[in-house]
């Protein structure tokens, strides 16, 4: 397949990150991350650390878990809100730039309600993973909502499925979606109308106007858990951030696929895995490349 593909070639457009000298928190965006039930509060944290080291103005998460939610945390720089049943003034008082959901979410009716507020909350982007993911495969109601966002706001929403979640949604086995990954993408796409990136090695990712391409980076090292959590968490950023400096979802979904893969790759080449190589690592090197590319 490798040959067939064009290569994704994003690293270029880190430059349009390059920060004024009179710019301030407001112009890094604000990122709403939900998710993190009872026993998975770390994919949300780890996302929400990627958001933080990649450059949000703001990272906000809406925490499932309540142990979690009201805990001391390691970053202090995020704000952790107990998740409730008030979705709706929760979302128009953080008014946020950005919303990722499904690290950790789980499959509760409260996840799924929180899912549907997300997809009718207009005309931001919007990056769907994990659980939420999971739970779309399980709703046609959840299905039909993103169909319509997406033909109310095209180009609004990325879905980053792994080789499981792919197969869910299109209801065949994940040993299917790795027999033929250009097939599955094209599929997630017909099915979303949203851009989708199918993880796994040699990484895809194309959009309803973007044709296929495929990233040549990354290692088995990365297969640890949580290691699609920081690229939920840093597409958030580099959205956020894209919001006030000429980056569109695709865009900016496009730098943090290869940034994440490039940054896994750079700690393997200095002996940091590919045994043991963690999440938290890679979001440190994904921060380090980043400034070298600006
Ligand atoms: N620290 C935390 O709190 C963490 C919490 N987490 C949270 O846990 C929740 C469940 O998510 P999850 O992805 O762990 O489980 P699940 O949806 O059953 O999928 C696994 C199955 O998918 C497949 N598969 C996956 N990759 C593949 C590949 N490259 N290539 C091929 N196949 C591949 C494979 O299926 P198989 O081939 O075995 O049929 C595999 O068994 C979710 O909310 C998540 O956010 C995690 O983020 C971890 C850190
Ligand atoms: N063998 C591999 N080669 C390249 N990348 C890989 C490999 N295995 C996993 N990855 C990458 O690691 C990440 C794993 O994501 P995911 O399965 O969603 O993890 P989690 O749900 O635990 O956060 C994806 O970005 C995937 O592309």
């Amino acid at each position: 397949m490798s040959s067939q593909l064009a290569t994704l070639a994003a690293l270029k457009l880190v430059k349009f990150l390059k920060r004024g000298t009179a710019e301030h928190k407001g112009s890094a965006g604000k990122a709403l991350l939900i998710g993190g039930a009872p026993g998975m509060a770390g994919a949300l944290l780890l996302a929400g650390n990627a958001c933080l080291h990649l450059g949000a103005g703001w990272t906000m998460l809406e925490m499932f878990d309540p142990a979690s939610a009201h805990a001391y945390q390691d970053s202090p720089e995020l704000m952790i809100h107990l998740a409730s049943s008030e979705i709706d003034s929760v979302l128009l008082n953080t008014q946020p730039d950005v919303i990722a959901i499904g690290p950790g979410l789980g499959k509760s009716d409260l996840a799924s309600a929180w899912l549907m507020g997300v997809l009718h909350y207009p005309n931001i982007p919007l990056i769907i993973d994990a659980d939420a993911l999971n739970l779309i495969a399980a709703s046609r109601d959840l299905l039909e909502a993103l169909q319509k966002r997406n033909q109310q706001f095209p180009g609004q929403s990325v879905i980053t499925p792994h080789p499981g979640e792919a197969a869910k949604l299109l209801g065949i086995s994940s040993e299917d979606v790795q027999a033929n990954r250009l097939s599955a993408l094209e599929k997630l796409i017909a099915l979303t109308q949203s851009i989708a990136v199918l993880k796994g090695q040699h990484t895809l990712i194309a959009s309803p106007k973007n044709a296929a391409l495929q990233c040549q980076e990354g290692n088995p090292g990365m297969g640890t858990g949580g290691m699609g959590d920081i690229l939920t968490g840093s597409i958030a950023a580099i959205t956020a951030q894209g919001v006030r400096h000429q980056l569109d979802l695709w865009e900016s979904t496009s730098i943090a696929v290869q940034l994440h893969a490039a940054a896994a790759d750079s700690l393997v080449s200095k002996g940091i895995g590919p045994i043991g190589l963690t999440p938290s690592e890679t979001i440190l090197e994904m921060r380090s490349l980043l400034n070298k590319l600006l």
